[in-house]
Order: C-alpha cells, then sequence, then structure tokens
C-alpha cells in the first residue's frame, strides 16, 4: 500500500508533480523548501494545461503526485497503465470529475478543496441577484425569498448573507436534517421564491452499475417539469454545475416565460450555443470561484494534504501570499451603489458574449477567458 515512506524515501529520485498550470500560486506552494525541507528531497514540477493531461503525459513523466482543477477528468482512463502516481489533489471544492472509488481502489490519496470558495461564489449569487434586481437592497419595500436548493458549504454560507440582508430563505437539502434554514420542500421552493440558486453537487443515480451514486442525483434536477412549477418571475441562477439544469428545457422555458436566468455554469461547457446565451440575462465563464482567496485556499487545502501523505510539516501560507483586501461587506451594505466597484459582474457578462462566433462560444474561447481572468477580491464579513 503506498504510504508516507513509500513516497518520502525514494530519496534517489525527485518528487515528481504534474500540475494544472491554472492553479493559483502553484511554484510558491510546491517546491523543494515547501515539500522537502524535512527530507531534502528535490521536487520537479510540470504545470500543464488542466485539458492536456493525459495518459501518455503521465506514461512519459511517471509522475507522484497530479495536482488538477476541474478540467481533468481522473479515473481509469487516466491512470489505468500507471504506477507511479500515489496522490491526487483537486484544488475545487466540486469532484465530479473524479472517479474516487477508482483512485481508492488502487489506493492513491484523494484530497479535495472543500468549502475554498464558499464565499467568492456566495458574493457572485449576491451580485447577480442585485445587478438584476437593485430593489431587494431593501427588501422592506419588495419582500424577498431567496430558494437556495443544497445547503452546504456555498449554499449556507448564502443563506448568512441573505438574512443580512432581511431576506426570507426557503431550502431544501434532503441529506441534512431540518434546521432554520433547509426548511422547505422541493416543491415548495420551486413555487415560492422570487430568486433560486442552485448549489448542489453534480450527481448521478445510485443503482447496481453505480454504487457510489447518490439516492436524490442533480443531473437534471431541473427540467421541463421543475421549470413549469416556478412562476415566470422567478430569477434563476445555476453556479453549481451546468448538467444540474436540462439545457434543452431552459431555453424552452426562457422562450415561453422570459424568466430571467443566470449561468456560470453550461451543461455542454465549455461550448455554449448562441441559441441558449442570447437567452440569459447574465453569463458569465464559470468563474464564480475564482477570486484570489478563493483560488489560494484551494490550493492551501491540497498542499496541506499533500503535506500530510508526505508526513512533512506545512511551510507554507496563503496569508503571507495576499495581498491587502480593502472590500468590506459592511462598506457594500451601507453603500449599495458601490456594488459595481466590489464586483462588475456586467463585465464578465460581456467578456463571455465577447466570444461568440459562428452561432456558439468555442470551448477553447471558454477555457481562454478563464486563464486570463483577472481574479476579484473576496468581501471580508
Ligand atoms: N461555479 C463555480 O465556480 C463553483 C462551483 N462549485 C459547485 O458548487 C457545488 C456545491 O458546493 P458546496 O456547497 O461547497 O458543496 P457541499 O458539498 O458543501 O454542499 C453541497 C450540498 O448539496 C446537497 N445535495 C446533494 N444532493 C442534493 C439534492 N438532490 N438536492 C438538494 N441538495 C442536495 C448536499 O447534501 C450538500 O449539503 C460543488 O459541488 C461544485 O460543483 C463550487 C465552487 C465553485
Ligand atoms: O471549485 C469548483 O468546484 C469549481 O467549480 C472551480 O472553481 C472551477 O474552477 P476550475 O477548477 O475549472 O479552474
Amino acid at each position: 500500500m503506498p504510504n508516507a515512506s513509500t513516497m518520502n524515501n525514494d530519496n534517489m529520485r525527485p518528487l515528481t508533480i504534474v500540475a494544472d498550470s491554472n492553479i493559483a500560486s502553484l511554484n510558491e506552494f510546491f517546491n523543494a523548501s515547501t515539500l522537502g525541507q524535512e527530507t531534502k528531497r528535490t521536487v520537479k514540477i510540470f504545470a500543464v494545461t488542466g485539458r492536456d493531461i493525459n495518459a501518455q503525459l503521465i506514461a512519459e513523466l511517471q509522475p507522484d503526485v497530479l495536482l488538477i482543477r476541474s478540467v481533468t477528468p481522473i479515473g481509469a482512463a487516466l491512470l489505468a497503465d500507471n504506477n507511479s502516481v500515489k496522490f491526487v489533489g483537486s484544488a475545487t471544492i466540486g469532484t465530479d470529475h473524479v472517479d474516487q472509488d477508482y483512485l481508492a481502489a488502487r489506493n492513491i490519496t484523494f484530497a479535495n478543496a472543500a468549502g475554498c470558495s464558499k464565499h467568492s461564489v456566495a458574493q457572485y449569487v449576491l451580485t447577480a441577484i442585485l445587478s438584476l434586481r437593485p430593489q431587494y437592497w431593501q427588501p422592506s419595500i419588495a419582500p424577498v425569498t431567496l430558494g437556495i436548493i443544497g445547503l452546504g458549504n456555498i449554499g449556507s454560507t448564502l443563506a448568512r448573507y441573505a438574512h443580512d440582508l432581511g431576506w426570507q430563505v426557503l431550502g431544501y437539502d434532503p441529506l441534512l436534517p431540518a434546521s432554520n434554514i433547509n426548511n422547505a420542500s422541493l416543491a415548495q421552493v420551486l413555487s415560492q421564491s422570487n430568486v433560486i440558486s442552485l448549489h448542489v453537487p453534480l450527481t448521478d443515480r445510485k443503482d447496481d452499475a453505480n454504487p457510489s451514486g447518490s439516492d436524490y442525483p442533480t443531473r437534471h434536477l431541473i427540467d421541463k417539469n421543475a421549470l413549469d412549477t416556478m412562476p415566470s418571475e422567478t430569477l434563476l441562477i445555476n453556479s453549481a454545475r451546468g448538467p444540474v439544469i436540462n439545457a434543452h428545457d431552459l431555453v424552452a422555458d426562457i422562450k415561453h416565460t422570459g424568466r430571467q436566468v443566470v449561468l456560470d455554469v453550461f451543461e455542454h461547457e465549455p461550448e455554449i450555443s448562441e441559441d441558449l446565451l442570447s437567452k440569459l440575462a447574465i453569463a458569465t465563464a464559470h468563474i464564480a470561484g475564482y477570486t484570489v482567496e478563493g483560488k489560494l485556499r484551494g490550493t492551501q487545502i491540497i498542499y496541506d494534504a499533500l503535506c500530510e501523505k508526505l508526513a512533512v510539516t506545512p511551510a507554507q501560507s496563503m496569508h503571507t501570499l495576499l495581498p491587502l483586501n480593502m472590500f468590506l461587506w459592511s462598506e457594500l451594505k451601507a453603500h449599495p451603489e458601490r456594488l459595481i466597484k466590489f464586483y462588475n459582474i456586467m463585465q464578465d457578462d460581456a467578456a463571455l458574449r465577447s466570444k461568440l462566433a459562428d452561432g456558439q462560444v468555442k470551448g477553447a474561447d471558454f477555457d481562454q477567458l478563464r486563464r486570463d481572468y483577472h481574479l476579484r477580491r473576496e468581501w471580508q464579513s
């Protein structure tokens, strides 16, 4: 079984890491002094575009460690012919791109970055709502009910902001106990909310072929049936995973109802059809979690997990890398007119729409927008 000693005692050979070049502060976290200070082991790091991490590259480089983000599928297709990888770290919250059963069967340690960008995504959602409906700053004039589907790290963080603004929360999460926010059925959330925001993982139904699936699958959770129960004035926001909404049904729904819809994620990501894009109130290139803080926290979490695997003491902290942050939630609440300075979401919307050509946004353009994204700052609470 691979363990700290099999990864550490092979001191003749550098610790070899293949990493997605889109991981924040890669070189600051993963180098000989932050990983090898106790063992004197050298570190070799190969930074590659996430979609280019493939079986051939892994066979060529024989890495000990793979560090990825959401665009690299991890499973047998990548690793079947490889025996070197002992640790996979995904600097993301979502894990739908990782076959964790396969990694467990191969005794490959896996770590993801749970919760790393929970404030960033919650702030993205608030910005989308308040940009489209500025009247919601004053809920005494316009009562606001925010429906939240999925009440884990992001959903519960969003609920706290909502309560702080005086909004009511109707929440649905069948995998958590009832609470002051887990207080409604799916049908109630769909039919009684002014805004619905999705914060579920992408899952498929559990069955014999898929024993690690879910009894409450989320793929196409929002389909024609669900959309039909939502009043046409209900604003729908998806910053979870694209396939949680059936894109075909969504296009038909918007045509019929004129509903305002905000998407940060797309069923056929990284491609987006003009038919869908042209109907959205706000569309962004999967950047809801893209803040300096959110991305650095993601790196920190997988770095700490790798240190544990290697049995070395962590020697790098994101706090030494963070520039000063002047964005205060209390200031924004007192000065709603400053929202655009805190986050100009329409600029991200325009950047995505500018990539539309020949009836679609192409995958390469979508990826480039994300690679070149100027990271926002998280508002401090
Ligand atoms: N757009 C972006 O940039 C980002 C997107 N994400 C996505 O957001 C998702 C949620 O993130 P977190 O809140 O941090 O995850 P989390 O794991 O803390 O919470 C997810 C919650 O969804 C609930 N859930 C599962 N199936 C459900 C169902 N059928 N109906 C209602 N609730 C259900 C779970 O019980 C859990 O409480 C991630 O899985 C990821 O796919 C995460 C970060 C950034
Ligand atoms: O953390 C997640 O889950 C996300 O969706 C990420 O923020 C997406 O970013 P990339 O991993 O695709 O860079």
